[in-house]
């Protein structure tokens, strides 16, 4: 029976990565997907700059809208202090389950809370379920026409604080035209593009990282 692209991402870790080592977890996924078969990761280019971001921000609280295999899961994770936490959101259990094999595998499964089900449902109960009071740092990954109603609702709900960082994948390509347009119209938000390509490729696309004013 046919095995699905994530299946095949899962298998490529177990069979080139060191159980317990996340950057070997990182390249196993990265050189599958250069080499062997494309997959919507962030990838090694947008990685470094995701890497780059998370470090500056040294964030306590993360929030992920959209794991996929958990590749961005694992280079969030592996920068975070100890004691900090990352609560990731998948909304396919199928991607959720492979997601959570990986994570496991690189050896931060302990830094990293893996939730199935739809930002828009999940969002407003953050607060209840995980005492959260508010995020250091966000990764919005998820359905592009999800970007602006669950940054709306993550305001709303009164998630964001003054500082905290939104960085979004794609905002060129497939593109958040909308979210580009709400992000940088907005006086409470202080916004910066960073160019970069589609993952293993050479098409245009690039990271917008806002910060939250209050
Ligand atoms: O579309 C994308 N990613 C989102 C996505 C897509 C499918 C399924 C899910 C299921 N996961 C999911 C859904 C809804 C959710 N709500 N809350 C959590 C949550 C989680 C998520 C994407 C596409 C391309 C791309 C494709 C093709 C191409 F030619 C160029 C570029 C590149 C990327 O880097 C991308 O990130
Ligand atoms: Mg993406």
């Amino acid at each position: 029976t046919q095995t699905t692209r994530p299946q095949r991402i899962l298998k490529a870790v177990q069979k080139n990565a060191t159980k317990g080592d996340p950057d070997s977890v990182i390249s196993a996924i990265d050189h599958y997907c250069k080499h062997s078969e494309w997959a919507m990761n962030v990838g090694d280019e947008k990685g470094s700059i995701l890497d780059s971001v998370v470090s500056e921000v040294n964030p306590s609280t993360v929030l992920e809208l959209g794991t996929y295999c958990g590749y961005s899961a694992v280079r969030i994770a592996r920068l975070l202090s100890p004691g900090s936490k990352l609560i990731t959101v998948e909304f396919n259990p199928a991607i959720a389950a492979i997601a959570k094999q990986i994570i496991a595998y690189a050896g931060i499964q302990d830094k990293v809370t893996l939730v199935e089900g739809s930002s828009g449902d999940l969002i407003p109960k953050m607060k209840e379920c995980f005492g959260i009071t508010s995020f250091d740092f966000i990764f919005l990954d998820h359905w592009k026409d999800r970007y602006v109603p669950d940054t709306k609702l993550l305001e709303e709900c009164g998630l964001l604080r003054k500082g905290t960082v939104l960085l979004a994948d794609n905002v060129i390509c497939p593109g958040a035209p909308e979210y580009l347009k709400y992000i940088r119209n907005n006086r409470r938000y202080e916004s910066r593009y960073y160019p970069a390509h589609l993952e293993y490729t050479k098409v245009e696309d690039g990271l917008e990282k806002s910060i939250f004013l209050g």
